[in-house]
């Protein structure tokens, strides 16, 4: 079989990608908005965590997060972490390989790669650059010993969340009605049409990060239902019959023994979408256990960290709206009887693509293959999926995964970047010619399924 060659990774070398914007506006507003937050609370952060020592060692994360903006700015090469969080020796390991690669490229290409070779923030992999970026963010805060848990974005994430309050009740209150239907018989074109319905809820949720709006808060006051009928026709992929046939012949299966994973992306109101799509494959029976995984540190201003989990179901089980509060002890208890776990693995805050986590991350592999259904949300993940490449847009979803098959999976995910694939000819030119910004605005989306089951690396590999 003739396999075209995988195309090289979006990069900020390109002026004309969504990588060179973001490189050279979009990331220096989000850390100045970071120096500009930590200087107006230092008041409150120092009295919160302590004294003199908070104050300085806030000094110290301001400074640090200043001179990592200039960095970035002046195009200055990848430095090692120096923070002794276990996770720091793994990047410096794929630091210094990723510097190898290049070499060797270079050398291939006859130019000289001299002493000074490192990775730099407008030359090199965008996805590799963007990630590493947030984990010098951490540093900043790792090097204190007060502030080490510091949530440098924790702020913004719950503003966003407060400002979705209405949009919040909305839902839930929907969510309980059908969970009242379900006490009763529900027919099974009533399943496969509230299973649509909490798919593009938690798909459509995905518009909410705030990296893409430099940490922006957008109020959402309208009612998250209603919306899916006018956002229809901005679904490129819709691959909702294919994954709702998994899911029903698992638990046909199967019976009471439905595992589905959701790899989780933005705090605020996405987050209450997908606990709503996993409180519905409950209800539903479609699953019987829901496996969530989250950040282990803060990523990428909005993604849900286990502080932000907890933050979101506390505020919820509190909040003054009856099925909210219903709905959140519920899910309580789900969590106590292991219905539904959360966990959060450190490879999900790598660089690596993900058809490297078989041999980066086998632990993870091995979890994610013992489950019967994978749901990825988001923008990065699906980069992280395709391995951010320069796709054809026609080329298949699943020759893009490059061998990443642990369980079936789904991407649902807005389109916030450069970077597509799964259309039909003609679809890229008819969006381009109605919304110039459809690939980056996070107005247009796919569900992306591969129904594929192994970990037999295979000719994608390549
Ligand atoms: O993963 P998410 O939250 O949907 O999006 C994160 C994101 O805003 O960050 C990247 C650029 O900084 C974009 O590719 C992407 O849209
Ligand atoms: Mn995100």
């Amino acid at each position: 079989m003739s396999r075209s060659k995988t195309p090289p990774p979006l990069s900020a070398k390109d002026p004309s990608s969504f990588a060179y914007p973001t490189m050279k506006d979009r990331i220096p507003v989000i850390l100045s908005k970071v120096v500009d937050h930590l200087t107006r609370q230092k008041s409150i952060i120092v009295q919160e965590y302590g004294g003199e020592v908070a104050r300085e060692e806030l000094k110290a994360m301001i400074g640090a997060i200043s001179e990592l903006r200039h960095c970035v700015m002046t195009n200055k090469p990848a430095k090692p972490l120096r923070d002794s969080r276990c996770d720091a020796v793994l990047w410096n390991a794929e630091l210094a390989r990723q510097i190898n690669l290049k070499r060797e490229q270079e050398e291939a290409s006859g130019r000289d790669a001299g002493d000074e070779l490192g990775l730099r923030w407008f030359d090199d992999a965008w996805l590799w650059m963007e990630c590493y970026l947030y984990r010098r963010i951490q540093e900043a805060s790792l090097m204190c010993s007060l502030l080490k848990s510091f949530d440098v974005f924790g702020q913004q994430k719950q503003d966003a969340f407060k400002s979705a309050y209405k949009s919040i009740s909305q839902l839930t209150t929907y969510l309980q009605e059908v969970i009242d239907k379900f006490k009763g018989h529900v027919p099974e074109s009533e399943i496969g049409k509230h299973f649509i319905e909490f798919l593009q809820v938690s798909l459509w949720g995905n518009k909410c990060d705030l990296s893409i709006s430099a940490g922006q808060v957008m109020t959402h006051d309208h009612n998250p239902m209603t919306q899916l009928v006018a956002l229809k026709h901005r679904l490129l992929v819709d691959d909702t019959n294919t994954a709702y046939g998994i899911l029903w012949e698992a638990a046909g299966v199967k019976g009471q023994n439905v595992r589905v994973d959701i790899v989780l992306d933005n705090a605020g109101f996405e987050l209450v979408t997908d606990l709503c799509l996993a409180e519905f494959l409950i209800t539903s029976r479609l699953a019987s256990h829901v496996v969530f995984h989250a950040k282990s540190m803060p990523w990428f201003v909005s993604d849900v960290t286990l502080g932000d989990w907890d933050w979101t179901l506390n505020n919820m089980c509190r909040m003054n709206h009856v099925a909210t509060s219903e709905l959140c002890q519920r899910w309580q208890g789900y969590l106590k009887a292991k219905t539904w776990e959360v966990e959060a693995h450190d490879f999900w805050s790598m660089p690596n693509t993900y058809n490297e986590m078989s041999s980066a991350s086998p632990d993870l592999f091995n979890r994610l293959s013992q489950s019967d259904f994978v749901i990825f949300k988001g923008d990065l993940n699906y980069r992280k999926l395709v391995s951010d490449r320069q796709w054809d847009p026609m080329t298949q979803f699943e020759r893009a995964l490059r061998g990443f098959h642990p369980a079936p999976l789904c991407s649902l995910r807005t389109l916030k970047c450069d970077c597509v694939v799964g259309l039909e000819s003609g679809q890229a030119q008819a969006a381009e010619n109605e919304d110039p910004n459809w690939m980056i605005g996070g107005d247009w989306a796919v569900i992306s399924v591969c129904e594929r089951r192994d970990s037999s690396p295979s000719l994608n590999t390549l």
